[in-house]
């Protein structure tokens, strides 16, 4: 079956410095994927290619059969490639329930916004609760699943995820482990960016481990790593 999407040898970089070094990964029509590695080894920066916040120099993006290489972000929001992106970048003026409504603003998301802000508020009866909060004054829990609440009112066909439990408490990243576990099982592919391989592997079909803007290596769920192999992968060496 042909992809959802597909990057084919992809560069990237920030001026002079080059991140992305020729990498290429897919994800399936059905499947979600989890990206580990090192810090700083351009995770983020191969998210932002994908949705086209950040120009490639070379190589290839694909979503939906449509080539999308440096094309527009509101475009390949419009496509339905949703990237929520690390850290905080809510209004910190506006409220829960206007800022899940104004997230739903391109022709092809505003049907159906009332009933997918319904599936949002019963995903995260948090937001629910404080539906009148300004997002200024929200928790850094709260405010991550503001900001996949946000993604999911753009009724994403694929939902690439930053990082979404960084900083959490245990319990928090529990409960939104849970929550995203539950958007999965609807039926969202997903992209998943977390340090955590074991609570990747809970919620994704396959890993990628990105080290010097490529990919080091590819895990399967049917074919898992344990810990002490992480521990080799991430610090090299003799595990112990
Ligand atoms: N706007 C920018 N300008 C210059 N360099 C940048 C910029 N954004 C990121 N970088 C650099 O690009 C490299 C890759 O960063 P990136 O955020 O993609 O890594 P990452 O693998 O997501 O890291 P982490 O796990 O810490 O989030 C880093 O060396 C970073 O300092």
């Amino acid at each position: 079956m042909t992809p959802l999407l597909t990057v084919e040898n992809v560069g990237a970089g920030y001026g002079a410095i080059t991140v992305l070094r020729g990498l290429s990964l897919h994800v399936g029509p059905h499947e979600s994927i989890g990206l580990f590695g090192p810090n700083g080894h351009g995770k983020t920066t191969l998210l932002r290619a994908i949705s086209g916040l950040l120009k490639v120099s070379t190589g290839r993006i694909t979503f939906a059969g449509a080539d999308i290489t440096n094309q527009r972000p509101v475009r390949t929001v419009d496509a339905g490639l949703i990237h929520s992106p690390q850290g905080n970048t809510l209004f910190g003026d506006m409220a829960i329930g206007e800022t899940l409504e104004l997230a739903a603003f391109g022709p092809r998301v505003r049907p159906g916004r009332s009933e997918r802000l319904d599936q949002v508020l019963t995903l995260f009866p948090r937001l629910a609760e404080r539906r009148r909060q300004l997002a200024r004054t929200l928790s850094g829990g709260e405010r991550q699943m503001l900001s996949i609440g946000c993604a999911l009112m753009c009724a994403p066909r694929l939902l690439m995820l930053d990082e979404p439990t960084l900083g959490l408490s245990p319990r928090l990243k529990q409960e939104l482990a849970e929550a995203i576990g539950k958007i999965a099982q609807a039926g969202v592919p997903l992209v998943v960016v977390e340090q955590d391989v074991e609570f990747l592997l809970s919620l994704t079909d396959r890993l990628y481990m990105i080290e010097h803007g490529s990919v080091a290596r590819e895990i399967d769920r049917a074919h898992p790593i344990d810990h002490d192999e992480v521990m080799q992968l991430y610090f090299g060496g003799e595990a112990h």
